[in-house]
């Protein structure tokens, strides 16, 4: 949304980022539910003035959204998925404000599990897990939607099945081609939902069973069978399968992203000139390495689709 400003163009947005909000809903039998986000809101709005003439009449405060993230936690009665709660601001803000014409709202939902005392889910006992649920809800003030959610920090490692040979070689190539590695990643997800405006966002909607069902074909298909596993030729190739099986398994994903780092374990052989081999590597003992790695990502999306 570019303007005409003394002979450039100018763009602008305001928001707050990093609004932290946790949620509690109890139900009646005493069994508690809660969630943690950390919300991102942008908004792009007709406030030029304040810019450009020193005038402030027409900006809805940071201070502002940030109190709404609270009053509208607060009015949320029923669980929800950070999907619904970022389209209600989204819609909040949009409508609420005549001149906020579009809002961009993202949420990292922190990953508390219920913990099982004993075998039984605890009643109000949580713990942390790993991978986080995120949104972005892009909502325009006639109603068009863009709505994605991802998975940040899905850490997956096996230790064979897993191999790479046959690329280029030159003058500055050291890496030995190979059929046995170890092959771990952490894998940054980001799907596209086809609705296309508030409107046509189901009645109820199963974004959290999505969400867990999107990460079992994820990983489903970077393991394979329990016993044999499946052979990885390369990270590619994996994070290709791993796309297609999302989309032809969930007609209701129109696209979707990965970003798939090759985080090495390098193989430990150690020998010196008096004690001669000291460490021979058989496939046992690695050096694990965060940097550098390897980044691989990639987007598969239907002809149809706009992500
Ligand atoms: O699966 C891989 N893909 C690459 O592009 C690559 N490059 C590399 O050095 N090792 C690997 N492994």
């Amino acid at each position: 949304m570019a303007k005409e400003l003394d002979g450039y163009n100018f763009e602008q947005r305001h928001g707050k980022s990093r609004v932290r909000v946790a949620r509690v809903w109890q139900s009646k039998d005493g069994r508690h539910s809660m969630v943690e986000w950390n919300i991102n809101i942008s908004l792009l709005s007709d406030c030029l003035a304040s810019y450009v003439r020193d005038d402030n009449s027409d900006i809805v405060a940071t201070d502002t959204m940030k109190n709404t993230v609270y009053a509208k936690a607060k009015e949320c009665s029923k669980e929800l998925s950070v999907e619904e709660f970022a389209i209600l601001l989204g819609k909040h803000f949009t409508s609420y404000y005549p001149q906020v014409t579009s809002a961009m709202v993202k949420i990292v939902e922190k990953p508390w599990e219920r913990v099982h005392i004993d075998g039984q889910p605890h009643n109000h006992g949580f713990k942390l897990g790993s991978e986080k649920h995120t949104t972005e809800a892009i909502v325009q003030k006639s109603g068009v939607l863009q709505l994605t959610s991802g998975i940040e920090g899905l850490a997956l490692l096996k230790t064979t099945k897993s191999g790479f040979e046959g690329f280029i070689r030159d003058k500055y190539t050291a890496l030995p081609e190979t059929r046995e590695r170890m092959l771990a990643t952490e894998v940054t997800a980001l799907w596209r939902y086809p609705y296309e405006s508030i409107l046509s966002i189901p009645q109820k909607p199963l974004f959290n069973e999505r969400y867990l069902d999107v990460k079992k074909v994820l990983m489903d298909t970077f393991f394979g069978p329990p016993k044999e596993g499946v052979y990885s030729p390369s990270v590619q190739s994996t994070l290709f399968h791993m796309e297609k099986a999302v989309l032809s398994r969930f007609p209701d994903i129109s696209g979707i992203q990965l970003q798939m780092p090759n985080i090495h374990f390098l193989p430990i052989n150690l020998s010196s000139k008096e004690n001669g081999t000291i460490v021979k590597f058989e496939d046992d003992v690695y050096l694990p390495t965060d940097e550098p790695h390897g980044s691989i990502q990639a987007k598969l999306t239907r002809f149809w689709s706009k992500m």
